[in-house]
């Protein structure tokens, strides 16, 4: 038996495929860059990023701290100016907007934060209404607006409460209820589940989808977390130093990180393949030489491994983990393989041929 099996703990109920959005850029970067003027000298927390997010699609941006996340979200609602670049938000350059131009803008494009920002003196009722107050709605509209979106949050019982009678993951969806009110076409979530306890974060997250795929609303999630990413994003752009490390299908980020950062972050969800000390153990524990492959869908790897006692080998799984997403699976195993020399080389053979196979020595 494995050490170790990793279980997939995707939320959806189905994976939103990347086709499924039309090919047609909502938000385009050309090499925008902004700098901050510090004390301690410039500061570049956006540097030069270029990347598209499309219509429909839900687009992860994630970093350590400081990689210039909360700027880039900044710079596409128009609260930060870039220094430089080209940055067009649903038809508009931002960039070249005036301050009254981007305060209209702004109510076309949700936001959501990581402590929620709710109005304490204000009902549930009269968060979700009052930036539909600020745009000038008549009352009974307004009124009309805020019991639909509260249904649709799942809050409607709640209207007459104030925030401080609900629950992070309550006060999330008010949150989420007052950054849909106006119908925007995008929505930036801000480390939008931070503050929130795992369950919760999926709940968060699942209606998050609910407001993509039944309403249309594209939307960016801002995360230091890659469990947020690859629980609701289709496309992730991996931010360090306010450089783009890299971007790509969360599947392709989850399977085959290229940049360094990529793959710290992938080693914090999916403890798939052993680390030093699990090495170690596994030798102590284990005869033979220890190999680890990689299990994709459609590679052969339990038909080649049927083959291995005709080739005189005695293989083990040591180790593992096996998690879908994107509806594909994906994760590694690792073996020890128990036989002469030559047997065991002509087993990893096979092996390659269907799989990467990378042994541990
Ligand atoms: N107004 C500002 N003046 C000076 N420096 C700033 C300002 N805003 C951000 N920075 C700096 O820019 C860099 C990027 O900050 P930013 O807040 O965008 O990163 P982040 O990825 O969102 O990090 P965190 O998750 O900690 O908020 C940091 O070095 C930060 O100190």
């Amino acid at each position: 038996m494995p050490d170790r099996l990793v279980t997939d703990r995707d939320p959806r109920h189905t994976r939103p495929s990347c086709e499924r959005y039309a090919m047609s850029p909502i938000i385009e970067l050309d090499e925008v860059t902004k700098v901050f003027d510090a004390p301690s000298g410039p500061v570049r927390a956006v540097d030069g990023i270029s990347l598209t997010v499309e219509h429909g699609e839900v687009f992860g941006v994630i970093g350590y701290s400081g990689a210039g996340k909360s700027t880039l979200v900044r710079l596409i609602n128009g609260l930060e100016r870039a220094t430089s670049g080209r940055l067009v938000v649903d038809g508009d350059d931002v960039t070249t907007l005036s301050e009254r131009e981007l305060e209209l803008k702004r109510r076309h494009i949700g936001m959501i934060f990581q402590q929620f920002n709710l109005f304490a003196s204000r009902t549930v009722a009269g968060n979700v209404a009052f930036p539909l107050k600020v745009a000038g709605w008549p009352r009974a509209e307004r009124d009309r607006r805020v019991a639909e979106l509260l249904d649709f949050v799942g809050l409607l019982s709640r209207a007459h409460d104030h925030p401080s009678q609900l629950s992070g993951g309550q006060k999330q969806r008010v949150g989420i209820a007052r950054a849909l009110a106006a119908r925007p076409s995008i929505l930036l979530a801000d480390e939008c589940t931070s503050a929130l306890d795992p369950q919760t974060t999926q709940d968060v997250l699942r209606l998050l989808r609910k407001v993509n795929t039944e309403l249309g609303v594209t939307i960016v999630v801002i995360t230091h977390e890659l469990d947020v990413v690859r629980s609701i994003a289709d496309r992730v752009a991996v931010l360090e130093h306010g450089r783009l490390a890299e971007l790509g299908t969360v599947f392709d980020v989850f399977t085959k990180p290229r940049a360094e950062v990529s793959r710290r972050f992938v080693s914090t969800v999916l403890h798939d393949r052993p680390r030093a000390a699990d090495l170690d153990r596994l030798r102590r524990h284990h005869e033979g030489r220890i190999v680890t492959a990689d299990v994709l869908d459609g590679s052969t790897l339990g038909a080649v491994l049927g083959s291995a006692s005709e080739l005189g080998v005695a293989f083990e799984i040591v180790y593992g983990g096996i998690g879908t997403l994107q509806d594909r699976s994906f994760g590694s195993l690792t073996l020890a393989l128990q036989g002469d020399d030559p047997s065991v080389d002509h087993l990893i053979t096979r092996l390659r041929q269907v799989t990467t196979v990378e042994e541990v020595r």
